[in-house]
This record gives C-alpha cells, sequence and structure tokens, in this order.
C-alpha cells in the first residue's frame, strides 16, 4: 500500500509554553541579573536503563527539532504570561522582559545522538550549548519528547525482540494511551522501536505509518451470526479481511472463518488471516494452524492479541505457539511496567563571567550514580574486530584526550578497560543545530526505524536478553573520571567524626 507523504510542523505555530513555570522566572532572574547570554552546557540523560533491560533505544530528535525549529513566543504567549500575578497580585513578568521573550530566537548549538541508535545509562542522548536563558528554557520540552519517545522505542524493540525479525508486530495501542497526545507519540515511538504498523489513523497520516487493522466483536455481535459476519466482511474487503473468531468458540470460529475463506477463494479472493483474541493463545493457534493448513489455507495468517507483552510472546514462542502476527495494545504504549523514564537535563559548564574559560558545574548527590558528570561531553563508541558495540567512553571534549586511553566505571573506579589506540569507535553525539541554524538532514522516520533494527541486532545477545541482562560497559575517560572526583571533593562539607 503507497503511503502519502507525512505532515510536518507538527509544534507550529510554536509550543513555547510547553514548559514549566520555573523556567519562565528563571529566564527573567537571570535577564534581571544580566546572566542571559552567558555561555552555557547542558547534557540531557536517563541513569537507569528501562525495563530492568541491557539496552535503551534513543528517540525522539526529529519531534525535539520540529519543536525548537518553530520555537518562539506568540502574541498569544506573552499576553497570558502578562496576567500572570504573583501572591501580592503584581504582574509576575514585567513588559521589558516580555518584549525580550518577544525577540527571543533559538541559537543554540544541538548535538544529538540519532534516533534508533542503542544508548545506555549515563549517556548524553543531546548537549545544548547556547546562551544560558534560553537553554535552560529548553529542559522541560525536550525531557518531555525524549523520554517518552525513548521509552516507549524501547519497549517496542524488546517486544520486536520477542517476536524474532520475521513476525508481524502491529500496534494496537490508541484506546489504552494516555490520550491523544499519548496515542500519537506512541504509535510513532513504536513504530521507529520495531513495530510494523499502527491501528491509529492520525500517526498514520501524520507519520506516514503503515495503518492495518482486523475488525471488532462488536462487528460479529452486529451481525448475530459469526458466517454472516465472516462473510459480510469478506465483501466490503475481499484481499484484506481478516476475521475475529473467538466472540463464541474460538474453534467453532476457525471453522467458520474456513467455510467462507473457501467461498472467497471460489471467487478468487484469499482470506488474510484470523485474529485470536483470548483463551490459551499457544494451544488455540496450534489448533487453529493446523486446522488451517488441513483445509489448504497455509498462508492464512494468524493474528493474536490480549493484554501481549515481550515476556508473554516469548512463553507463547516457547510453548511453540503459531502466531506470525502480534497486536500488542496497552501493554506497548504505556509502557505499562515502567510508565516513565527518568532523563534528566544538568548543567554541565558554564562561562566564566570574565569569559576566560569554562566552570565545569557538578550537582552533588548522595548517591554516586546520580552525581552530574561536568564538561562538555562527547560519547565515543569502541567497536570490536567484528564492529560490534564494545564499549563507551564519556569524555569532555573541552580537555586533551592522551593517546592512551583508559575508562573507568564511575560505579567502581577500580574497574577500568584500557583501549588500545588502534580501536575502531564511533563519535555518537553530532551536530544537529548551529547557532540556531540546522544542520544537515534527519533521517526519515522509517530510515530510523532500519537503523534501530541494525543497531539492536548489533548488541551481544547477552546485553539483550530480558533476564538479568549483561551490563554493556560505559564509563568516563580516566582524565574525566579524576577531574569529576575532585570536583566532588571540593564541593563536598567535609565533617568530622
Ligand atoms: N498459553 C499462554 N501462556 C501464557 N500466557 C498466555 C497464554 N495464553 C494467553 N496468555 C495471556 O494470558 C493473559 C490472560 O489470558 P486470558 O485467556 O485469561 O485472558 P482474559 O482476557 O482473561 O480472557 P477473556 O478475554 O476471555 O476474558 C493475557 O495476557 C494473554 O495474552
Ligand atoms: O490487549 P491490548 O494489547 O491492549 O490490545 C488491544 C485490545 O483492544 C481490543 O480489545 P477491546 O476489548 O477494546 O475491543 P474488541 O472488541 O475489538 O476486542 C483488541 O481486541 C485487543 O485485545
Ligand atoms: O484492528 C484491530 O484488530 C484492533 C484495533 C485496535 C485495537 N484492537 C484491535
Amino acid at each position: 500500500m503507497m503511503n502519502p507523504a507525512p505532515l510536518s510542523g507538527l509544534y507550529a505555530p510554536s509550543l513555547a509554553l510547553v514548559t514549566d513555570l520555573y523556567q519562565l522566572t528563571m529566564a527573567y532572574g537571570y535577564w534581571q541579573q544580566g546572566m542571559q547570554d552567558r555561555e552555557a552546557v547542558f547534557h540531557l540523560y536517563f541513569r537507569k536503563m528501562p525495563f530492568k533491560g541491557g539496552y535503551a533505544v534513543a528517540a525522539g530528535l526529529a519531534l525535539a527539532v520540529d519543536w525548537l525549529e518553530n520555537l518562539q513566543f506568540t502574541d498569544e504567549d506573552l499576553a497570558y504570561l502578562g496576567s500572570l500575578q504573583g501572591r501580592k497580585g503584581e504582574p509576575m513578568f514585567p513588559a521589558a522582559f516580555l518584549d525580550y521573550l518577544r525577540q527571543l530566537r533559538f541559537s543554540c548549538d544541538v548535538e544529538a545522538i540519532a534516533e534508533g541508535s542503542v544508548v545506555f545509562g549515563n549517556e548524553p542522548l543531546l548537549r545544548v550549548r547556547g546562551p544560558l536563558l534560553q537553554a535552560q528554557l529548553l529542559e522541560t520540552a525536550l525531557l518531555t519528547i525524549i523520554n517518552f519517545q525513548t521509552l516507549i522505542a524501547t519497549k517496542a524493540a524488546r517486544i520486536r525482540e520477542a517476536t524474532g525479525p520475521t513476525d508481524q508486530v502491529l500496534e494496537f495501542g490508541l484506546r489504552r494511551a494516555q490520550g491523544f497526545d499519548g496515542g500519537l507519540g506512541a504509535s510513532r515511538a513504536a513504530y521507529l522501536g520495531g513495530a510494523d504498523a499502527t491501528s491509529n489513523v492520525l500517526a498514520g497520516q501524520r507519520y506516514g505509518i503503515p495503518v492495518r487493522g482486523t475488525h471488532a466483536h462488536s462487528w460479529v455481535q452486529a451481525f448475530g451470526d459469526e458466517r454472516a459476519a465472516f462473510a459480510a466482511y469478506a465483501q466490503a474487503f475481499p484481499d484484506d479481511s481478516v476475521f475475529l473468531v473467538d466472540t463464541y468458540d474460538t474453534l467453532e470460529g476457525v471453522r467458520l472463518a474456513i467455510s467462507v475463506a473457501r467461498d472467497m477463494r471460489a471467487r478468487g479472493h484469499e482470506l488474510g488471516g484470523i485474529r485470536l483474541d483470548s483463551g490459551d493463545l499457544a494451544y488455540l493457534s496450534r489448533e487453529a494452524r493446523a486446522v488451517l493448513d488441513e483445509a489448504g489455507f497455509t498462508q492464512t495468517r494468524i493474528v493474536a492479541s490480549n493484554d501481549l507483552e515481550e515476556n508473554v510472546i516469548t512463553s507463547l514462542k516457547q510453548q511453540g505457539a503459531r502466531i506470525d502476527t502480534w497486536g500488542v495494545g496497552t501493554q506497548l504504549v504505556t509502557a505499562y511496567d515502567q510508565p516513565a523514564l527518568g532523563g534528566v537535563y544538568k548543567l554541565a559548564a558554564l562561562r566564566k563571567a570574565d569569559d576566560s574559560g569554562w566552570d565545569f558545574t557538578i550537582k552533588l548527590s548522595e548517591q554516586a550514580a546520580k552525581t552530574s558528570i561536568p564538561g562538555i561531553l562527547q560519547v565515543r563508541r569502541y567497536l570490536n574486530e567484528y564492529g560490534r558495540p564494545r564499549a563507551d567512553m564519556l569524555y569532555n571534549t573541552a580537555a586533551d584526550l592522551p593517546a592512551h586511553t583508559t575508562i573507568v566505571d564511575p560505579a567502581d573506579a577500580t574497574r577500568r578497560l584500557p583501549i588500545r589506540p588502534e580501536t575502531a569507535y564511533r563519535e555518537l553525539l553530532q551536530p544537529v543545530f548551529s547557532r540556531g541554524q540546522r544542520v544537515g538532514q534527519l533521517p526519515t522516520l522509517a530510515e530510523s526505524r532500519a537503523h534501530a533494527q541494525r543497531e539492536v541486532q548489533g548488541l551481544d545477545p547477552s546485553i539483550r536478553r530480558f533476564l538479568n541482562p549483561h551490563i554493556y560497559p560505559v564509563g568516563l575517560e580516566a582524565g574525566l573520571h579524576e577531574y569529576r572526583t575532585q570536583l566532588i571533593l571540593e564541593r563536598r562539607p567535609v565533617r568530622g567524626a
């Protein structure tokens, strides 16, 4: 089926108010202090791997780019901000500041990891460098977009891992999604992460995702008689019919589907498939396959749905289920077992007030893993002799990199991985905006999807497994590790015994 070109400009006109109030109060404060143009560097990253998995799939960059390109405060936005009042009834933001916001145009540098890339905890997916006020203002929207997209793309990749590469995965989640926007975003991310199609028609129009579907139980109920319902559906879609066979008795439903399929075949049409939506899907699919094959319908597909997710799919496969198309809704679009990715956006460097260099900043935490990483970071992915990811190193691009680098595990500094100088690598953060202007072309959604599949398949199976996956090594370049340790020691209050 040909798909029309996707619409662009999802976030036009500007959605500048997709932010938390505190971003705007800080912006006002920076402007008042004359700090608005101090150059700053922020990193967006998550710490804990979603779904206790071994990898995540980066997603959302194209949406973030769309939002950034359209970013400006409209007259309506400014009128609303002008109407906000403080506790004593005074305007929260003075007119001069609103005028400043009116002329504000996005002018940051953005580097990002391509959508569909496999990523791990602590790695900046995005690096923003630019005027402090602006770079700070982007935090909430960037996190909203990247957190959700990455979460759902990762869930979809896991479901794809369970089904294997040749089965079909249909995303059926819209009705159970967190609202229209949640459903639309989830359909995009699910496709990027490995789903083949969606039932969500708006996502088909917006993003060019193939749309697919079967029919509901209500269709059968409306006819009362299953055979009549199937025949009527076949009349409407003689070459695109999938019959839902479990409204009354599943195996009887399969026999009726075959009876209608024979009539269809006599008229030169083939039944596309049947759908199972309840009961023991392993048993019923095996039985259905046997009956279909026996009747000569070996190409008729078996679609299954009913609260499916990667563990159930894995179990069904192990039980010899003969399902070749998986309809997955609730568990995928809501990321049911982990409904949020905890990505953060942290300030890592600030130009000195006298412009004589950088101050690298750090946020301390009781938990060592939560202490931020200072610097202007790049992620270098070292590859093994087969071109597969071996280990990732975060390093500060503003410091010299020695010829012989060593990766230090920030959770346990005694764990070190020396890197031979000839080891092949890729730099994952690539320019997307330079001073607010786009750099290069973004891949299409279908290209990012293909990239995701190559990336996940390029990982060692020990990292891809669901149960206690092997932890992929991600560490700090030794010099950066030492510098960070020194900053922590300088900042941490010393308490005597
Ligand atoms: N053979 C199986 N092994 C493991 N899990 C299965 C198997 N068959 C179905 N499931 C899953 O078990 C869960 C519950 O299935 P069950 O048949 O009880 O569904 P249900 O929704 O309660 O049934 P119904 O739709 O008839 O009310 C679903 O997530 C389903 O995908
Ligand atoms: O189970 P999920 O993974 O969320 O997949 C979507 C579900 O939505 C439909 O059920 P619903 O009962 O809403 O309608 P139906 O009459 O079409 O089955 C469909 O039959 C699936 O079971
Ligand atoms: O087309 C289907 O079979 C479908 C669509 C949405 C939800 N459940 C099933």
